[in-house]
């Protein structure tokens, strides 16, 4: 479950830890408690369909891309357009080394009709001009949200293909993404989110689009409406997000996933349970098939989130069971990508912000420890797959290539070309210690695989985070 972005908060709003209102900022050292203001969010009135500008970021409704994908067709991207590489380093996308080779241009896969340009996704969370929808004037502290001149084009469906799908969790990191992609392939896409951890700014560019709705909304109660299909999402992923508050975690995962799964059944809906590799607690099998039970530590810090997610499977194949629910289980690997909040709190972000501010990477432990990276689009390939195949054991969503803590520290300082140290911090209790997913199931059933290295990941996700640094910054100040 992965809608850990941006934690988001009304500063007028009394906070209470159990309404998940505040987080920690997790972006130093874990479970460092930060306000955060979000009484600035854009308004819903934020976008516009009617506007006249002529502003650059969002002609993508007019280009050929977008015409070509409003008739269902793939583009496959000029070279100057796609390895517009992110400039890690000073080296911006000039130099072609083999970790840069193989760049992946188009995402999806056409038989689920998923497939979509990369630089169509990256103008929603990468627009060539970033005040397209929110200008921050950091001299008068101040925040306007221009109308933007256009939505960007979605495909056009028949009436009995289109959708009604429901994201919970969507203006979440893995959400955000899911939305994007769901949208552009011309389904009506509900969102409900209660911005704990999710942002209204991740799905700023569809608001007022007439295919898309947004609400807030706990999944902890009841919610009623008439959809086809539920990607259940919503639950903070971040270690210090979900110990902060460990009993709302296990309400979010237990009576979020009861109330999802009730609607499923009255709906008819089919339904996708986002779980985790957590359940595999500290791994004594290596690497993690579906078929492994899991070691994990019910009364320790993570229990609130790993066994969470286990009761939320029980539940999701008791439904099943019982009262015949459609169902799809992901367990989803370390993800990351634009859109994670910098202050995290997960290995990707902190290690990216302390690089780029020039302080030492904090590595907790000896760095031994392993896990296995992948990025946001290949995550909801698979996410899309996995809904629409008839595929209904767990599914392992990860990219195997695995590192050890400290090698990645290594990756991104000299991918940064950061003059930085690396520092250990004290290891945190039940730490996995191996992390890796066997992903046979996934080729075999789904036809799916990673395409992203991690170093392109990495690069694009730096190139976000160097350009949302500022802004984040005054957020979080
Ligand atoms: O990123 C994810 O997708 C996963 O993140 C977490 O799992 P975890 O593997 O513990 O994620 P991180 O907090 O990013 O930690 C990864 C490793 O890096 C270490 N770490 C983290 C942060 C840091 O600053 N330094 C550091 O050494 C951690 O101790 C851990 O060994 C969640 O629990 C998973 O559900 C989620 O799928």
């Amino acid at each position: 479950m992965e809608d850990s972005a941006a934690p988001q908060q009304n500063n007028n709003e009394q906070k209470t830890r159990d309404n998940f209102d505040t987080v920690p900022d997790t972006s130093q050292t874990p479970m460092i408690r930060s306000e955060i203001d979000a009484a600035t969010e854009p308004s819903s009135q934020s976008n516009s369909n009617n506007s006249s500008s002529g502003d650059d970021a969002l002609r993508i409704r007019d280009s050929a891309d977008n015409t070509a994908s409003a008739l269902g067709l793939v583009i496959e991207a000029s070279e100057g357009q796609r390895q517009q590489g992110p400039g890690v380093g000073g080296s911006d996308g000039g130099e072609v080394s083999p970790k840069s080779a193989n760049q992946v241009t188009v995402v999806g896969d056409k038989a689920v009709r998923s497939d979509i340009a990369l630089s169509v996704l990256q103008q929603l969370y990468l627009p060539e001009q970033t005040d397209a929808y929110r200008k921050v004037n950091l001299q008068d502290k101040t925040l306007s949200f221009p109308h933007s001149p256009s939505f960007p084009s979605v495909k056009m469906l028949l009436n009995h293909e289109r959708k009604r799908i429901l994201v919970t969790g969507g203006a979440g990191f893995v959400g955000s993404h899911l939305v994007d992609r769901l949208m552009l392939m011309g389904h009506e896409v509900i969102v409900l989110d209660n911005f704990f951890t999710g942002s209204k700014r991740n799905v700023q560019h569809w608001l007022g689009h007439p295919h898309f709705e947004l609400i807030r909304h706990d999944v902890v109660d009841p919610f009623m409406i008439e959809v086809d299909q539920i990607y259940h999402l919503a639950c903070p992923a971040s270690p210090p997000h979900y110990q902060y508050n460990p009993i709302k975690t296990v309400k979010t995962s237990v009576m979020g996933t009861i109330n999802m799964l009730g609607l499923a059944k009255r709906t008819k809906a089919r339904f996708l349970l986002t779980s985790t590799s957590e359940v595999y607690g500290d791994p004594e099998e290596h690497p993690q098939k579906e078929t492994y039970w899991g070691h994990v530590n019910p009364i320790g810090p993570r229990a609130c989130y790993d066994e969470g997610k286990r009761v939320a499977e029980t539940l999701t194949y008791s439904y099943m069971q019982q009262d015949e629910v459609d169902v799809r289980v992901a367990r989803i690997f370390n993800t990351f990508g634009p859109r994670m909040n910098e202050n995290d709190g997960r290995v990707v972000s902190n290690f990216i912000m302390q690089a780029l501010r020039g302080d030492e990477l904090t590595i907790y432990g000896d760095g031994q420890q392993t896990r296995s990276f992948q990025y946001i689009h290949d995550l909801v390939d698979g996410l899309i797959l996995l809904m629409n195949r008839n595929y209904k054991e767990p599914v392992n969503l990860g990219n195997p290539e695995e590192f050890t803590i400290r090698d990645f520290a290594e990756m991104i300082r000299s991918e940064i070309n950061a003059d930085v140290d690396i520092m250990s911090l004290p290891p945190t209790e039940d730490d996995p210690q191996r992390r890796r997913p066997d992903i046979g199931r996934a080729q075999k059933y789904l036809g799916w695989n990673p395409k992203f290295s991690v170093y392109q990941g990495i690069r694009e996700t730096v190139q976000y985070f160097k350009k949302t640094k500022n802004e984040q910054a005054w957020y979080t100040d």
